[in-house]
């Protein structure tokens, strides 16, 4: 097993080496953060399914102390990664509210992610492919188990808290009763819920059926190529409209409306609204194909703006090519929104009187994210992660002995109140907490929150005003950290005394790779394609 201890460099790559294996590639998208990666021999399921050479993506700052409690466990939401500081930044530093002078600061990649641990981009050892639709459904019981095994190798004794949101904040809440008792001390689960609600199901479900009736999911077979396993083919166009339905559950309509409003795009100067067709220009983000608008009448295209054609498929090749178009040289040009210049493609003399389909900055907001979501993630894992939001449900125990919850009655029924009798019990063994929620959350709602303050026997609750629904728990840094420090120094005082890394040496070090290295990647300007 690899381990870097305090450092957070170290390979990101994994590539199969296994005697059987027939091909190799490498996870693009682990290879994009630098992380470290232990493999462990092997790991069984809740399900009961056991995988060999079980890659565990992960990053630690700072340093254990001599008893090895001042763990800090960090879980990341369902497109994050282990990078805490690509998305909660701000909260990481000296006298933040995670302190990597006073705490080893640990951030598990969750199973079926692409960011490194096992998942559908992952080399299946027995034949070199990737697991793609083959990978084996996982639980949130599964993470915290095979992060707890990377803790222990790391020589952790106890945990003394553990912080996430949305599904960050579901691991949070398993965390404990997966674990030995005592091993986990407090915990802090913003914007999440005891069991997912027929709410965040049901939008999963409509994000699933997006991606399988792009043509290009081919039943999650997609790497293979007429070229060979290319880890870059996607059914891009289903995971981008997936995308930007889940957007608008992160966001309120109040953000959208007070963000956006009617407005179509004047503003911005510097970006490419995505989905406006730029042709015979370097960039093409919204390619029909233009011998075929060509020959199209201009209805058809105002009808058609914003849908992608088979030319954007990663399979055009296999497709025959259109007719050349009788009106090829012939096309007009307006002024884009952001003051390039558009070949709208429509011939001169047809179509006068048709006004130009209006990109309204809520449409190319949504079709930026959502071409941006595809460069970054994949679809087989995005099905993955989302069908495992669908089980989590804190009233079935763990069928592994050792932890909390083993001990708990097996719930078979789905009888409502042996469902509330379950869930109680489980959250009456939850250490102390902090449980965070946002006032505009529409994804999981304060009255989710609420329902964990009232049976967790030790819970503090605060609900943060915020005007932007889920996201608010990765917008809102001034007051998070201010509740989840302030908390932490209250419950856990003893780790507030001398600190494990001096502040001098903090600071002299920061070269050597265990301080926080960027403070914030959450401006307009910045470009990093791990971002949320
Ligand atoms: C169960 C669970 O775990 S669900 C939780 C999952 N949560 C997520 O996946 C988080 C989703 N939210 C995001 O990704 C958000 O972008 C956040 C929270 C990370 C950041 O939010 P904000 O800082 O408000 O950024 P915002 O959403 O406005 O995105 C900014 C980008 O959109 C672009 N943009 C803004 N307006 C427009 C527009 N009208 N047209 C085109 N692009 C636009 C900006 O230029 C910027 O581009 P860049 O990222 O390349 O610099």
């Amino acid at each position: 097993m690899h381990s870097n201890g305090s450092s957070s460099s170290s390979s990101s790559s994994f590539t199969t080496t296994s005697p059987g294996t027939t091909s190799s590639f490498t996870n693009p998208f682990s290879a994009l953060i630098d992380q470290s990666v232990a493999t462990l021999p092997q790991f069984t399921f809740e399900s009961g399914v056991t995988l060999k050479d079980v890659p565990v993506a992960y990053k630690t700052w700072g340093r254990l102390n001599a008893r090895a409690d001042n763990c800090l466990v960090i879980c990341h939401a369902l497109t994050g990664s282990a990078d805490v500081e690509d998305w909660w930044g701000p909260l990481l530093g000296p006298n933040r509210a995670f302190d990597p002078t006073r705490f080893f600061i640990f951030c598990g990649n969750v199973i079926g992610s692409p960011y490194g641990t096992v998942s559908s981009v992952t080399a299946n050892p027995a034949n070199g492919k990737p697991y793609g639709p083959e990978m084996p459904g996982s639980s949130i019981k599964d993470d915290v188990r095979l992060h707890f095994t990377v803790l222990q190798q790391l020589g952790v004794k106890s945990i003394a808290a553990v912080v996430g949101g949305s599904m960050g904040g579901m691991t949070c809440l398993e965390w404990p009763l997966n674990t030995p008792p005592g091993f986990v001390r407090a915990i802090v689960p913003l914007a999440t819920s005891a069991r997912h609600s027929a709410w965040c199901i049901s939008w999963g479900e409509a994000q699933r059926q997006s991606i399988y009736s792009d043509p290009d999911y081919l039943d999650g077979y997609y790497y293979d190529t007429p070229h060979g396993i290319d880890m870059h083919a996607q059914p891009s166009r289903g995971l981008a409209a997936a995308r930007m339905a889940a957007l608008l559950t992160y966001r309120s309509r109040d953000s959208f409306e007070s963000r956006f409003g009617r407005k179509t795009g004047e503003g911005r100067k510097n970006k490419q609204a995505a989905g406006v067709r730029v042709m015979g220009g370097t960039e093409t983000t919204n390619p029909l194909d233009p011998s075929e608008i060509d020959i199209r009448s201009p209805h058809w295209k105002q009808h058609n703006d914003g849908h992608r054609s088979w030319a954007n498929s990663s399979r055009q090749g296999s497709r025959a090519p259109s007719p050349p178009s009788p009106h090829a040289s012939k096309r007009n040009s307006v002024d884009a929104p952001n003051g390039s210049n558009i070949d709208i493609g429509i011939p001169s003399g047809i179509g006068a009187g048709v006004r130009q389909p209006k990109v309204f900055n809520a449409q190319s907001y949504l079709r930026y994210q959502g071409d941006k979501f595809t460069s970054r993630f994949d679809a087989n894992c995005y099905i993955h992660i989302t069908r495992k939001l669908d089980q989590h449900d804190l009233s079935h125990p763990s069928v592994f002995p050792g932890s909390v919850s083993h001990s708990l009655p097996t719930v078979t029924a789905e009888d409502d109140s042996e469902l509330e009798s379950a869930l109680h019990h489980a959250l009456s063994l939850e250490p102390p907490a902090l449980i965070i929620g946002i006032e505009s959350d529409g994804l999981f709602q304060p009255s989710e929150q609420r329902e964990l303050a009232a049976h967790i026997p030790d819970a503090e609750l605060v609900i943060i005003p915020s005007p932007d629904g889920h996201d608010g728990f990765l917008l809102e840094f001034e007051a998070i950290n201010g509740w989840v420090d302030g908390w932490m120094r209250r419950k856990l005082p003893e780790f507030f005394g001398e600190r494990v890394i001096p502040l001098e040496e903090y600071e002299a070090g920061e070269q050597d790779g265990f301080a926080v290295k960027k403070e914030s990647v959450f401006g307009e300007a910045e470009a990093d394609v791990t971002r949320w």
